[in-house]
């Protein structure tokens, strides 16, 4: 079983547009609300493909009971605690040629006696777990070193915890020696004081994200793939084409679900993720992929090339998308 905690959980409105323009009023082509927040995706990921997982989240507020209804309605196994201030929502506005614009909500504080509820939780489920995952911004005021708290204890308790997070969060949770970190190109360079711009510069970040503590290190790097590096230094680099994309929102959290799916290590892990993630930018709003959605035979696997320059990113902030 894999638990996932998502102390940030959204709603999720994707705005399908014709084209985004500054300043005008623009009619939207179609709406889709998801249940949100990326370890919610991890744990629907999983579900819709038959993997046992289960995701402890905060709801609250006529939201909270929305992104409940919704999580009902898939049929996700879920722990919900009920917080006092209302779950946030999410917004992305998808242009036909999959450019996607994000904004993301920061959230309502939690206090620390529904931070407690909610660590006490996960530690009481995690022991029928064969991995913890701990994903995505933490609400305002929660203290940075949350995740690396219970990186120390699911260690002492022989638990794998892999964390998806950005900013001061996740210096502090590699510090903490987690087995398996999943940033997206941004949150690397922004962990490690890197700029990056081709595959040597991701594993050059790489390599201080391991010195700070980390031992896998699995970076999602959008339209150029995945490098997985692993905890004995074997390295290795994928890609997924893609036919046609509609919504990169939910595709890191895919990939992660698809990476622990098929045991979380080597090629064929790294494979089974991208595919997952190819197949989730396929897909409308965050709607993670389904057997059926998933094609193995657009992944291709091998060593890294240092030399391979990246696609230049979008102007985001780390933990976007
Ligand atoms: O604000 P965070 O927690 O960094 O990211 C939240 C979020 O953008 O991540 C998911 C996609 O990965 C979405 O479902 C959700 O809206």
């Amino acid at each position: 079983m894999i638990l996932t905690l998502t102390l940030n959980p959204s709603l999720d409105r994707t705005i399908e547009v014709g084209a985004l323009t500054r300043g005008a009023v623009i009619r939207a082509a179609a709406t889709h609300l998801d249940p949100g927040g990326k370890g919610v995706n991890v744990t629907r990921a999983l579900l819709a493909n038959d993997v046992r997982s289960c995701a402890v989240i905060p709801y609250g507020g006529s939201e909270g009971r929305r992104l409940l209804d919704l999580l009902s309605a898939e049929g996700i196994d879920m722990i919900p605690v009920p917080v006092e201030g209302p779950t946030r929502s999410n917004v992305a506005i998808a242009e036909p040629d999959g450019t996607v614009t994000k904004v993301n909500e920061p959230g309502t504080a939690l206090t620390p006696a529904e931070l407690d509820t909610l660590a006490g939780a996960v530690l009481d489920a995690a022991r029928s777990a064969g991995w913890v995952v701990a994903s995505g911004s933490l609400p305002p005021g929660a203290p940075v070193d949350v995740y690396a708290g219970l990186c120390r204890r699911f260690a002492d308790a022989g638990i794998n915890l892999a964390v998806d997070t950005s900013g001061p969060a996740l210096v502090s949770a590699v510090n903490a020696g987690p087995a398996l970190v999943k940033p997206n190109r941004d949150e690397l360079a922004e962990a490690t004081g890197t700029s990056i711009a081709c595959v040597g510069d991701v594993l050059a970040a790489v390599g201080k994200l391991r010195a700070m503590g980390a031992r896998s290190v699995l970076t999602s790097l959008g339209a150029d793939g995945a490098l997985l590096v692993e905890h004995d230094e074997q390295v290795w680099y994928g890609e997924c084409a893609v036919e046609e994309l509609r919504s990169s929102v939910g595709a890191g959290d895919a990939l992660l679900a698809g990476f622990l799916a098929a045991g979380a290590r080597g090629a064929t892990a790294l494979a089974e993720g991208l595919a997952w993630a190819g197949a989730a930018v396929g897909l409308p709003g965050s709607r993670m992929p389904r057997p059926a959605d998933i094609d193995r035979t657009h992944v291709r696997i091998g060593p890294p090339d240092p030399a391979r320059p990246l696609t230049p990113p979008p102007r985001s902030a780390p933990g976007g998308i």
